[in-house]
């Protein structure tokens, strides 16, 4: 696994305002899109192009454009959903899967309960979303399921990190795997009920209410 940590004023800022308890729902989903565009000018650095080859008002010329077979995004819902159109806003060619994941509150185990994804991901880069890496358990569920499927390379997007979570990940995935996490913070620790400290709460709780 490979891990990168946005270091940038403007994310430290946004961040901040995300994890204030003040924060209301409009708001906090207006900082988790805005983040998420950050985190994906760092998170798509090794996205595969082609040449492109066009002609400007002065004259020819050769480019580059995202090449074939198209990246797919995969938001966790639910809370990943919050990330998904300042991703897509980056990367309109790419395709949508969804994973629908719950952690059970009593064993911190996540279960799917949701699955619309190519079952053949050969080849595929695939962007997953999901703000929150805590345990890690939901992550390496979802990044396990594509790469079984055939995908190249996956790279994790999440907004807050916790070590425990991270060290997961990183003993799932050794450093010839082709997965990176890209994050805006790593956290202190987690909690006794795997809550991420200091953190920003229940990110799904937080978009789109409490359930
Ligand atoms: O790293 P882990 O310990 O697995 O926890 C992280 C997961 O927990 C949260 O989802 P949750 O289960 O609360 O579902 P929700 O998005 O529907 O709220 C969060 O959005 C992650 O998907
Ligand atoms: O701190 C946490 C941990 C898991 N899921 C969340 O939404 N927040
Ligand atoms: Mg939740």
């Amino acid at each position: 696994m490979r891990l990168s940590v946005i270091d940038h004023p403007l994310v430290a800022h946004k961040l901040t305002a995300l994890r204030d308890r003040g924060t209301d729902s409009p708001t906090f989903r207006r900082l988790a899109d805005e983040l998420v565009t950050l985190l994906a000018y760092e998170a798509t650095r090794d996205v595969a192009v082609e040449p492109h080859p066009i002609t400007t008002p002065v004259g020819p010329t050769t480019g580059v454009r995202i090449r074939s077979p198209k990246p797919i995004v995969v938001p966790i819902l639910r809370a990943g959903l919050g990330m998904l159109d300042g991703m897509v806003r980056l990367l309109p060619t790419a395709e949508v899967g969804f994973l629908g994941m719950l952690r059970d509150e009593e064993t911190l185990q996540a279960k799917t309960y949701a699955n619309r994804l190519p079952d053949d991901l050969t080849g595929r880069h695939c962007f997953v979303l999901d703000p929150m890496l805590a345990t890690g358990g939901t992550l390496v569920s979802s990044i396990t399921y594509l790469l079984e499927r055939g995908a190249q390379d996956v790279t994790a997007l999440c907004l807050l990190a916790a070590p425990e979570g991270l060290e997961v990940v990183r003993t799932a995935f050794d450093e010839h795997a082709q997965v990176t996490v890209v994050t805006a913070a790593i956290d202190e620790r987690l909690d006794e009920n795997g809550y991420i400290v200091p953190g920003l709460g229940d990110a799904g709780d937080r978009l789109y209410g409490v359930v």
